[in-house]
């Protein structure tokens, strides 16, 4: 029981996670352009007394599409129901959400692109007309029952927007692409989330911070937790030095490349000459899923300037041999 509730009363890694995120558009840092489009729409609709649109949030992970759709909510002041693409792999498992919702509900499916065929279908006639049709019945006997739909908006979120059929695309009334964050608005963030966690860092720490965390929210407020820790243990104040020394020891170099973003660039350079190489084969010699490198590593590295995809595969930049420190031949 003491175990239980002790369990209960210490802050999770994920509850802080939580606890840092903004609750409401204007608290939302950055992404200025997507803002003023979600405002527009959300003030109409509002004005309209009708539920907004269906919106379609796409971007690397870790950019505030989950808060967003949170914000959405919130903004509406609805109701909010969350689940994923992989957790519909029937269409049964999708009408059951739908047939749950209350007017005006907010429902969020987070990779969206992972979804089964046969809920696609439904999710096509539940968005446009708030109806689904349900079969009952196998064979020549089967009827389809139609159901209606209390008036939902749907905000789906991916990081594969390519991955999308164009009918499921085209039922979505805006989207929104997310930007890595500039320097200077991750600066905003990792401030904020320093005053919630009611940490000091200096001015100096917070730019550090800011560069080295891959133009992403989450990799920023995960790197300020772990300085934090680092000052914590140590007895060290939130001074650049401490920053320095706590990512080194955990492998963000100075320009936020990790591990695995390491590895992939090593392995374009020096096992595969440069590139062209593959997704899958290079997926393969750096022991990770595909879709990771492509949806997670890939865009941060082409955006540094490293990586390059051309139609016969992906390229090292003379920046990445340079990164690298192995020297260029000449052929190329
Ligand atoms: N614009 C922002 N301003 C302040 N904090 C942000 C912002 N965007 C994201 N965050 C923080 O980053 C964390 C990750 O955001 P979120 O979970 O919304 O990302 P996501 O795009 O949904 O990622 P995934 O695709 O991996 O689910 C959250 O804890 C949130 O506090």
């Amino acid at each position: 029981m003491t175990g239980e509730l002790s369990a209960q009363a210490t802050p999770t890694e994920l509850s802080f996670e939580g606890a840092l995120r903004p609750g409401s558009l204007d608290e939302f840092v950055g992404q200025a352009k997507v803002r003023k489009q979600l405002r527009l729409l959300l003030d109409a609709a509002t004005i309209q007394q009708r539920s907004p649109d269906h919106i379609l949030l796409a971007g690397p992970p870790g950019l505030g599409k989950t808060t967003l759709s949170m914000i959405v909510a919130a903004e509406l002041e609805k109701p909010l129901h969350q689940t994923s693409g992989p957790a519909i792999q029937h269409a049964g498992d999708l009408a059951a959400v739908l047939s749950a919702l209350t007017p005006g509900e907010v429902l969020f499916i987070d990779e969206i692109h992972r979804m089964a065929r046969s809920a696609e279908e439904m999710l096509y006639l539940a968005m446009e007309d708030f109806r689904i049709d349900i079969m009952v019945g196998k064979g020549a006997g089967a009827t389809s029952i139609p159901l209606e739909l209390a008036p939902f908006t749907l905000v789906g979120a991916t990081t594969r927007a390519g991955l999308l059929p164009n009918p499921l695309r085209d039922r979505f009334g805006f989207t929104a692409h997310l930007e890595f964050y500039a320097d200077d608005e991750l600066a905003d963030v990792v401030r904020r989330a320093a005053r919630l966690l009611d940490f000091e860092i200096a001015p100096d720490g917070i730019g550090e911070i800011s560069r080295r965390s891959r133009g992403t929210p989450r990799i920023a407020n995960r790197l300020l937790r772990r300085v934090r820790d680092y000052c914590l243990v140590h007895g060290t104040p939130g001074d650049t030095e401490s920053v320095h020394a706590a990512l080194h020891l955990y492998d963000v170099d100075e320009q936020g490349l990790d591990r695995l973003d390491r590895e992939v660039l090593y392995a374009v350079v020096e096992r595969f000459g440069g590139g062209p190489v593959g997704l899958s084969t290079l997926a393969v010699s750096v022991g990770e899923e595909a879709e990771t490198i492509e949806s997670v590593v890939e865009p941060f590295l082409v955006r540094s300037g490293l990586l390059t995809r051309t139609p016969r595969g992906r390229m090292a930049t003379r920046r990445a041999w340079e990164a690298t420190g192995i020297p260029m031949p000449d052929a190329l």
